[in-house]
């Protein structure tokens, strides 16, 4: 299947380095938010795996139905089609760095992203936030999504209990986790993010240097 999705999607060129960041937290945790001050100030491209499933569901294809009805239900769509989509994205942009945002979500979808795409994150950004917080966000946000209801948000906490937790637990042992206060003002909670990005590109420059 990964030898499949390669040859129908493409791939990067070997020993091309390519900068990975996972972005990680519960829906309406300010991922998005945060991505797009990342953005700004870094030049990175942010890639949500929810918006490139909202822009499929668009497509009026049996797919298209398909996703549409599984975000709907707030349920978690096949984990090859996502990382196909992320494969397609990060080589239309011709960047070499990403923000990938909302993903991986399970352990199957870091297992399929491992296999199709393997490049390892650089580290893995957890905004941490709590329910109640959450929920009143979701609720507020008006963004006329069809899944920001409540019982389709509640569906989705569990999902994020359930099913990403242990995404987030997985990357702490292996001391990749980023982890930042997300339940402070959005400008407060890129102060935080700020400083670890600063890190990374330190990292770079230092690797550079020493080289
Ligand atoms: N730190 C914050 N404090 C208060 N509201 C926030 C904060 N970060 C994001 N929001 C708001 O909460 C909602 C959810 O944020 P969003 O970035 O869409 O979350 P996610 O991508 O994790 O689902 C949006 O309406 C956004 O404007
Ligand atoms: N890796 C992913 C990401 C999103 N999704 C689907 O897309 C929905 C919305 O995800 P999102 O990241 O845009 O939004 P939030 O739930 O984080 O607010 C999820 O509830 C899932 O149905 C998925 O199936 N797999």
């Amino acid at each position: 299947m990964a030898d499949a999705i390669k040859n129908e999607v493409g791939s990067f060129p070997s020993g091309k380095k390519i900068t990975v960041v996972f972005v990680i937290g519960g829906p309406g945790s300010g991922k998005g938010t945060q991505c797009s001050k990342i953005v700004k100030n870094f030049s990175f491209t942010h890639l949500s795996a929810g918006d490139l499933l909202r822009e499929e569901v668009k497509s009026d294809t049996e797919q298209g139905t398909m996703i549409k009805n599984l975000m709907h239900e707030g349920k978690l769509v096949p984990s090859e089609l996502i990382v196909k989509l992320l494969l397609k994205a990060m080589l239309q942009s011709g960047n070499d760095k990403f923000l990938v945002d909302g993903f991986p979500r399970n352990e199957e979808n870091r297992h399929a992203y491992d296999n199709i795409i393997g490049i390892e994150p650089e580290f893995v950004l957890f905004i941490d936030c709590s329910k109640e917080e959450m929920e009143r966000r979701i609720l507020n946000r008006n963004q006329g999504r069809d899944d920001d209801n409540i019982d389709t948000v509640r569906r989705r906490f569990e999902v994020f209990q359930e099913s990403t937790m242990p995404v987030v637990q997985y990357y702490e042992k292996r001391g990749k986790l980023r982890r930042v206060d997300g339940a402070k003002s959005a400008d407060e909670v890129f102060e935080d993010v700020k400083a670890i990005f600063v890190q990374l590109n330190a990292q770079v420059v230092l690797s550079f240097v020493t080289w």
